[in-house]
């Protein structure tokens, strides 16, 4: 069965109503677009792209940034106050462990939808297989369906939901965990670079996290026949501190940026992982550097998958911008907030089925 029957609607993050799965619905009948994916161009954030402005996308080299390279920390500084997003390279992660993370990933979308459905999100869970989140009855969706599967710290893993993909062995598991690992340890060197820039000793950033919450979302993006008439993710911006997004296949682009007022399409370089900043920064750095808006659009030709890490405080800590850099601001741009209550509220503001502008509540007026 692929429609899951319900209509409750709770407090909190967890949720959603569940809906048809749209790898199934393209399945079905790959001519056709239901009429709640239809989007108009106000709903996607208009239509005025950017695409020359790809090639400005900086890119860092996280050996060098990682060895105390001035030019680079100075790059990194850049990105983040001009764009919000960068791409690494000689990130150190071996080729085989991202080839294996993406084949993983596949072969999980490509399961039978009822060895699939075994992994299906409970309706209070945040953790599980299902069409992109909704919380609202009347909310148009996604074209997407998605895996999330909380990675650290590990007491904090639904095991059920981690796929087991070949028959006795527990190989895919061993893929997330390689692959979480070594995006761990990439997080860390930014967020060690992100410390400096702040003025913060080398570790502080990771301890003002106490224990980092580590999320993998499995993304996957169907072909669909009106690629112009849905969108495979929502204009959002990320409510944590960073995000890794790796892309399986570096010729199908989707994922778009807001600059300059448009959107920037995103060229993957290979190999690389594509890194943002999440709320947490921008409010740590008092709206230095700032959470950019982005989406991911669907393609005709060929699905598309992404993987994306997403790095966050523990929900007790609280976050309010660096005492050093408001003194040098003179002003607190935004309030002191506990990360639980402000993911509660970004899922709550969600209820309208509109881009919920993240950071306006906790934002002081000027
Ligand atoms: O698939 C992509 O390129 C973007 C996904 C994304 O923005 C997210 O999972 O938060
Ligand atoms: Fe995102």
């Amino acid at each position: 069965m692929t429609v899951i029957e319900g209509n409750r609607l709770e407090e909190g993050w967890g949720s959603f109503f569940p809906t048809e799965s749209v790898q199934e619905i393209v399945r079905k009948n790959p001519e056709v677009v239901p009429e709640r994916y239809v989007r108009n161009k106000e709903d996607k954030g208009g239509d005025d792209l950017l695409p020359h402005l790809f090639l400005d996308i900086p890119v860092i080299d996280l050996f060098l940034l990682a060895s105390g390279d001035e030019e680079e920390l100075k790059k990194l500084d850049m990105a983040c106050q001009d764009w919000g997003f960068f791409q690494i390279i000689n990130h150190d992660i071996p080729i085989e462990v991202l080839q294996e993370m993406k084949l993983t990933a596949r072969e999980f979308f490509q399961l039978p939808l009822e060895d699939k459905m075994k992994y299906f999100k409970a309706p209070n869970d945040v953790q599980g297989y299902s069409p992109s989140p909704i919380v609202h009855e009347q909310q148009k969706l996604d074209w997407a369906d998605i895996l999330i599967l909380q990675v650290y710290p590990i007491h904090s893993r639904q095991e059920n939901y981690w796929p087991i993909i070949l028959p006795d062995s527990t190989y895919n598991r061993k893929v997330i965990e390689a692959y979480s690992k070594e995006a761990s340890r990439v997080a860390q060197q930014l967020l060690a670079g992100f410390s400096k820039l702040l003025g913060l000793q080398m570790e502080e950033l990771l301890k003002k996290h106490c224990e980092v919450l580590q999320v993998m979302r499995m993304n996957y993006y169907p072909t669909c026949p009106m690629p112009e008439k849905v969108i495979g993710v929502s204009p959002h911006a990320d409510t944590g501190t960073l995000t890794l997004l790796l892309q399986e296949d570096d010729t199908i682009d989707g994922l778009q940026i807001r600059h300059l007022g448009g959107w920037v399409p995103i060229k993957p370089l290979a190999n690389a992982l594509l890194i943002n900043i999440g709320d947490v920064i921008e409010v740590l750095s008092n709206g230095r550097y700032k959470s950019v808006e982005h989406r991911a659009m669907a393609n005709e030709r060929k699905e598309r998958i992404s993987i994306a890490t997403f790095i966050c405080p523990n929900e007790d800590v609280e976050i309010e911008p660096l005492a050093s850099i408001v003194a040098e601001d003179l002003v607190h741009k935004y309030i002191k907030f506990r990360y639980g209550d402000y993911l509660n509220y970004y899922w709550t503001r969600r209820l309208d089925g509109k881009t919920p502008t993240n950071l306006e509540l906790i934002k002081i007026e000027a």
